[in-house]
């Protein structure tokens, strides 16, 4: 976990957060061993999740059951992991570009809340889910600030770069993107992470397919952000994503090295026994950008921009709810 999110110290304490935000009292149970939440109860989880937002951000969300329901710290942690790289002056504006946002908006509302300078293009291609952003937008007054634009599926991801639809900077340029892909390229793969996991309890899975799966999986989506960016370059100061395999990680740096980008970087954030990766590129200069860090040196990264690096796990994503359960 991120060395300044502030779940890195303390689990949270179901009984406590139940108190102060009362439609999660339902999904709350007391055992011998302290509260409980049914993490098998996609409704439980979901309640979770606002419950954090709530009482920690003051962020109000309402997201369909039936998708992906994003799991507060990991999502917290890819947010100060864009922060540390763009870095914290608060007296410019910052300009950033989430390509996927889903219903929930989650990064630009995360974003948003903690830093006020900041502000966002959240392209989504799935209507119903910009539906929802829209309204999360507005359910937080975050409308100056946060502008959802729709995407299509054939369309270059970064086509807003080439458009600037109002956001870009006063010379047509962005800070940062960030990306949580559809980590899949076809059904068998999740099943095939789903048995590798098969040791674990059954975890209850919120994400549509379109949420889950993309054509060549997360490698093919993001090799396109990074195919985008050659052309683009200084457009977009640091483009980045996460990355739910570290061979996909690898993949993308390997890629990105053959290509000669300069700056490259990749770390990696541990949650409990997930782990998730980042990686980061720019074309910027030696002041706007630190030297390349990869999996194996990350280590040597100064320590604001080198989050939680641990062991590296199995190659395997996992669902949503069992990031959730280990909140
Ligand atoms: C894994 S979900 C991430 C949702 C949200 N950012 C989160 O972290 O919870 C990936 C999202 O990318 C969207 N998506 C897929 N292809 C896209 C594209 N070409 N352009 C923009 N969004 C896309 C999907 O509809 C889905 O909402």
């Amino acid at each position: 976990m991120h060395e300044r999110s502030p779940y890195a110290l303390k689990r949270p304490d179901f009984a406590a957060l139940a108190q102060a935000y009362p439609p999660l009292r339902p999904f709350v149970s007391k055992t011998r061993n302290g509260a409980v939440l049914n993490f098998k109860n996609p409704r439980a989880v979901r309640e979770l999740t606002y419950a954090m937002l709530s009482c920690d951000f003051g962020i109000r969300l309402e997201i369909p059951l039936s998708s992906l329901c994003p799991t507060v710290p990991g999502r917290l942690d890819y947010v100060l992991h864009i922060e540390d790289l763009v870095g914290s002056d608060d007296s410019r504006d910052v300009r950033g570009i989430d390509i996927g946002t889903g219903s929930s908006c989650i990064y630009p509302l995360l974003a948003c809340e903690r830093n006020p300078r900041w502000h966002f293009i959240a392209l989504e291609t799935d209507k119903r889910s910009i539906a929802f952003a829209q309204s999360n937008v507005e359910r937080n007054n975050m409308q100056d600030r946060i502008r959802v634009v729709r995407s299509t599926e054939t369309a270059p991801l970064l086509a807003v770069v080439e458009d600037g639809p109002g956001q870009a900077g006063a010379d047509g340029s962005f800070d940062f993107c960030m990306c949580n892909p559809p980590f899949y390229k076809d059904p068998e793969q999740i099943e095939q992470s789903r048995k590798a996991k098969s040791t674990a309890p059954a975890a209850v899975c919120m994400g549509t397919s379109g949420e889950m799966i993309t054509d060549g999986g997360e490698v093919a989506f993001v090799s396109r952000m990074v195919h985008e960016s050659l052309v683009l370059r200084g457009r977009v100061r640091w483009y980045s994503s996460l990355l739910g395999f570290r061979s996909s990680a690898r993949a993308i740096e390997t890629l990105l090295r053959i290509e000669g980008v300069p700056v490259v970087r990749c770390d990696a954030f541990r949650q409990g026994p997930t782990t998730r990766w980042v990686v980061a590129w720019s074309f910027g200069t030696p002041e706007s950008a630190e030297p390349a860090g990869s999996p194996s040196d990350s280590a040597e990264l100064p320590s604001h921009l080198a989050g939680s690096k641990r062991k590296a796990p199995p190659d395997e994503p996992e669902s949503e709810a069992r990031r959730a359960r280990r909140v």
